[in-house]
């Protein structure tokens, strides 16, 4: 049979591919701190390389059915909140059949989704419209007791959520601009990426980071993440080293900035977008 050419793919055939790419390439980059790469487990007994992979792949039905949905329904409101909503518990189901119940992409379902499906609907305002779903209410979403939850309890960190909400700023302004302009530098493309998760980091309120090691953890990531930048980035020696530092020290911590990765995953899924729609 004749293989289908990429324009003869549906939009939802193709936003799911960029989604899963994107989850894809986030995993394989190397050496992230503290994180899954393919060097190790980072600070996570029960994940590995092979298991994110195969989260991912598992994820592909659940993108197309949000960009699908998005197709359908044909504008922002509730009916298509609720109906991505359930669409993500029903992706989270498949996510946890895959792992053996290990939570390897919650926060990439919420991120990813909303943007795919935004996407499909305003490919011209991408983070508005995923934020414009995000401020509205899922009255069908189960009220459990997260880890960002208790997070929010203890912090008044809003993680995920607000992140959504307010159009992704750990994105737009920081993982974005830092990839450009780390490979306007020829830093070299894994650099670069490396680059625009640790401007991620410098910023963010990391729910993850945040539950496991506290304000500690939180200040160890941000400042340890600046450091690496300023001292040139992931392509200059000196930047390695302090980058091999703040691995090691959240190592120590157990502090795993997996809301971080995340988002730089919803970086590279933007960036592909670029042109492609
Ligand atoms: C609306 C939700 C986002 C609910 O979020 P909430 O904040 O209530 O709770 P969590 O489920 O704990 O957090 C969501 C995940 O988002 C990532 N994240 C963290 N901080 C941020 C941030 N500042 N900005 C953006 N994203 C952030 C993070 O995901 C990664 O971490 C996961 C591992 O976390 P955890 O389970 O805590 O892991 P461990 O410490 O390793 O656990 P133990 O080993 O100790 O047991 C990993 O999966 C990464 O993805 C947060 O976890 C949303 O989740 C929701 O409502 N979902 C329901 C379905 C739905 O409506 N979907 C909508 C479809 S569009
Ligand atoms: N590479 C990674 N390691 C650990 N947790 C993650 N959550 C999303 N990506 C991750």
């Amino acid at each position: 049979m004749r293989a289908l050419k990429q324009h003869e793919l549906s939009l939802a055939d193709r936003l799911a591919d960029m989604a899963v790419d994107a989850l894809i390439d986030e995993a394989d980059l190397s050496p992230k701190p503290a994180l899954v790469d393919r060097r190790g487990n980072g600070a996570h007994s029960d994940l590995h390389l092979g298991l994110m992979h195969a989260s991912a792949l598992s994820l592909w039905p659940m993108f197309k059915e949000m960009a699908e949905a998005a197709l359908d329904i044909g504008e922002v409101g509730l009916p298509l909140r609720e109906a991505l909503g359930r669409i993500g518990r029903e992706g989270e189901q498949a996510m946890l059949a895959t792992t053996q119940g290990v939570n390897t992409h919650r926060g990439a379902i919420w991120a990813l989704g909303l943007l795919a499906a935004a996407a499909a609907l305003e490919p011209r305002a991408i983070t508005l419209t995923a934020a414009k779903l995000a401020l509205l209410n899922d009255r069908f979403a189960p009220q459990p007791m997260s880890h960002g939850a208790q997070v929010a309890q203890r912090y008044g960190a809003r993680g995920a959520r607000e992140e959504a909400q307010l159009g992704f700023p750990s994105v737009i302004q920081r993982g974005l601009p830092q990839l450009h302009k780390s490979r306007r530098e020829n830093a070299g493309e894994q650099n670069a990426r490396l680059d625009a998760l640790l401007a991620i980091m410098t910023d963010l309120a990391d729910t993850c980071v945040l539950y496991r090691a506290g304000t500690e953890g939180l200040a160890t990531m941000q400042q340890g993440a600046q450091a690496v930048l300023d001292a040139g980035g992931s392509a200059t020696l000196a930047g390695r080293r302090q980058l091999h530092e703040l691995d090691l020290q959240l190592l120590a911590l157990n502090a795993s900035p997996g809301g971080a990765a995340d988002l730089l995953a919803a970086c590279l899924f933007i960036d592909r977008l670029d042109g492609a729609l």
